[in-house]
């Protein structure tokens, strides 16, 4: 697993090469989009532009909108004012989305998983994704054998698979231990890199989103309030002075606002961490 994951990750190293291979991903166009639930507004006219194949990770603390957006990205909620365009044309993009819990069928096998909703021509396909993500000897076991990154591996097989131009990735790694998180991260940054989608993350680890995103955006209270472009070569180590020093940033920022929603707390541990404390963060 690991093996197959360092390949991926070194056959293709930076943007300027992801460039050169095309891009299959499709702009994301957030237009003064609001979302009310029962009277309470939740996302405040936003505005957001993210380029084809471009990688953007939205962060924020608990309750801020983060996912509210990304469901209305996903077509899954409709906006009560403004609207999401992907192109001019007014093109539906093939989108996937992944959530912290892998919600794999487990009276299925893993292949069939992957393959799920489509003909059986397409298991070998179903196979090459399983192979993408280091776990083609696994595809006739259960997912219940799996570990919980195994089975994140398998949700992101099954998004792959459908060859998608936006993957939208609702804190797929929440759930995952440290070590398994990273590793993870790499494999979603050499897949991206590969396959050229449009990439929008949820994240409460501004580590994580510093080291996938090319834009980090933060939510504030339903609004927009910091959208800072990541400028360092991939793949980007964490021990990094540049790295911390923008993680110091991010982080200040979130720290300086107190909780301004109502339900906002600073319920993880990535937002918990005090400034001083990640000068050299991992
Ligand atoms: N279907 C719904 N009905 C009513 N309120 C909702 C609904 N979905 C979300 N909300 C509310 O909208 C606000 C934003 O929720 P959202 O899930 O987008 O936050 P978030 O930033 O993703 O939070 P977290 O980081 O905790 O997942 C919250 O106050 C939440 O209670």
């Amino acid at each position: 697993m690991m093996q197959n994951n360092h390949v991926e990750t070194t056959e293709v190293k930076n943007t300027a090469e992801r460039q050169v291979r095309g891009v299959r991903g499709v702009r994301v166009l957030a237009r003064a989009l609001s979302k009310s639930y029962g009277g309470r507004e939740v996302l405040k006219s936003v505005e957001l532009d993210v380029k084809p194949g471009e990688f953007v990770a939205i962060v924020g603390r608990s309750g801020c909108g983060k996912s509210t957006l990304l469901r209305l990205i996903a077509k899954l909620e409709t906006a009560t004012s403004g609207d999401i365009a992907f192109a001019e044309d007014g093109h539906q993009p093939e989108t996937r989305i992944m959530f912290q819990d892998s919600r794999l069928l487990p009276w299925k096998r893993v292949l069939n998983n992957v393959a799920l909703g489509l003909p059986k021509s397409a298991l070998a396909s179903a196979a090459q994704a399983l192979r993408q993500v280091g776990l083609e000897e696994r595809g006739g076991e259960w997912p219940a054998v799996l570990s919980g990154g195994q089975r994140q591996r398998v949700a992101l097989a099954r998004a792959l698979v459908h060859d998608p131009e936006l993957l939208l990735l609702d804190e797929p790694l929440g759930a995952l231990d440290a070590l398994t998180r990273i590793e993870m991260q790499q494999l979603i940054e050499s897949l991206w890199q590969k396959r050229g989608f449009t990439a929008v993350l949820v994240t409460h680890d501004v580590q994580e989103a510093i080291a996938l995103a090319d834009r980090v955006v933060l939510i504030e209270d339903g609004r927009i309030t910091l959208d800072q472009t990541i400028d360092l070569p991939r793949p980007r180590a964490r021990g990094n002075l540049v790295f911390a020093q923008i993680e110091e940033a991010i982080l200040s920022r979130v720290l300086q606002h107190p909780a301004s929603a109502p339900d906002s707390t600073l319920g993880d541990i990535s937002l918990q961490k005090s400034v001083s404390q990640v000068q050299w963060a991992i």
